[in-house]
């Protein structure tokens, strides 16, 4: 059985006070773990972005408990969570927020580059990571000159730099064509599997579903289900 990287216990998220309060996230609890492409599904407002801000260690939960490697954050200092975040977690949006006047692979290395990597070592990781999805021969283009997939491949490339254990992407596939959505899907399982990394995809898109090992969907901020492909149901 894969490791678990990250477990939430009856985790709620209550935005604003009094009349004015929504509660985004009612009582969830799961885990998250290594090795395995988890799919959040649910309409819009369900509260998927904010599980994954509660996720990324980017928001604070109202209530319950977030342990990331089966330590609780709870308590954890504004500056203790940032490095965890720099740490572990990788993060993949659906605007691919690359730097327009940066070529793929800096846009690769500069990430590399704040987390210390020596400086002539950030050439050739960031083109083994390239090659690694595909984009060995668009090295050298910007963000302008390439397609929508392989701008993501490359924003894929960038999160993958920190070598995180929780990658976490937004809607990851909703700018691209159906095509080409599945094709990023399918570059997200392989390296989840291959780089043994628990990867939690937020999308609308049902073609991406089969890309998922387990599938979670919310309502209302609760977890209305929670499958495993192959049949293993969990809640
Ligand atoms: N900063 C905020 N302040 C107040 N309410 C918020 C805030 N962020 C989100 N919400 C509310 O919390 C609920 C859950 O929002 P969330 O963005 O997590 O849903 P979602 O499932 O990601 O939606 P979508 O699919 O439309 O992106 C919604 O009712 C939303 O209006």
């Amino acid at each position: 059985m894969s490791a678990t990287v990250l477990t939430l216990e009856d985790v709620r998220v209550t935005y604003g006070e009094g009349a004015a309060a929504v509660h985004a996230l009612n009582g969830i609890s799961l885990d998250v773990r290594r090795g395995e492409v988890t799919m959040l599904m649910g309409p819009s407002g369900s509260g998927k972005t904010t599980l994954l801000q509660v996720m990324g260690c980017l928001l604070r939960p109202s209530a319950g408990r977030v342990r990331l490697f089966g330590e609780s954050l709870e308590g954890a200092a504004l500056a203790a969570l940032t490095e965890l975040r720099r740490r572990h977690v990788g993060f993949v949006f659906q605007h691919y927020n690359l730097f327009p006047t940066l070529k793929a692979w800096e846009n690769v290395a500069i990430a590399l580059d704040l987390r210390g990597a020596p400086r002539e070592t950030l050439r050739p990781r960031a083109l083994a990571l390239l090659e690694r999805l595909g984009l060995a021969d668009r090295a050298e283009h910007y963000p302008a000159e390439l397609s929508g997939g392989q701008k993501q491949r490359v924003a894929i490339a960038r999160a993958l730099a920190g070598q995180p254990v929780l990658l976490l992407a937004d809607e990851p596939t909703a700018a691209l064509d159906g095509a080409t959505g599945q094709a990023v899907a399918a570059s997200l399982k392989a390296l989840a599997h291959e780089l043994d990394c628990a990867v939690v995809v937020v999308s609308h898109d049902p073609r991406v579903l089969p890309y998922g090992d387990r599938v979670l969907e919310l309502e209302d901020g609760r977890l209305k289900s929670d499958r495993r492909h192959g049949g293993n149901a969990h809640a």
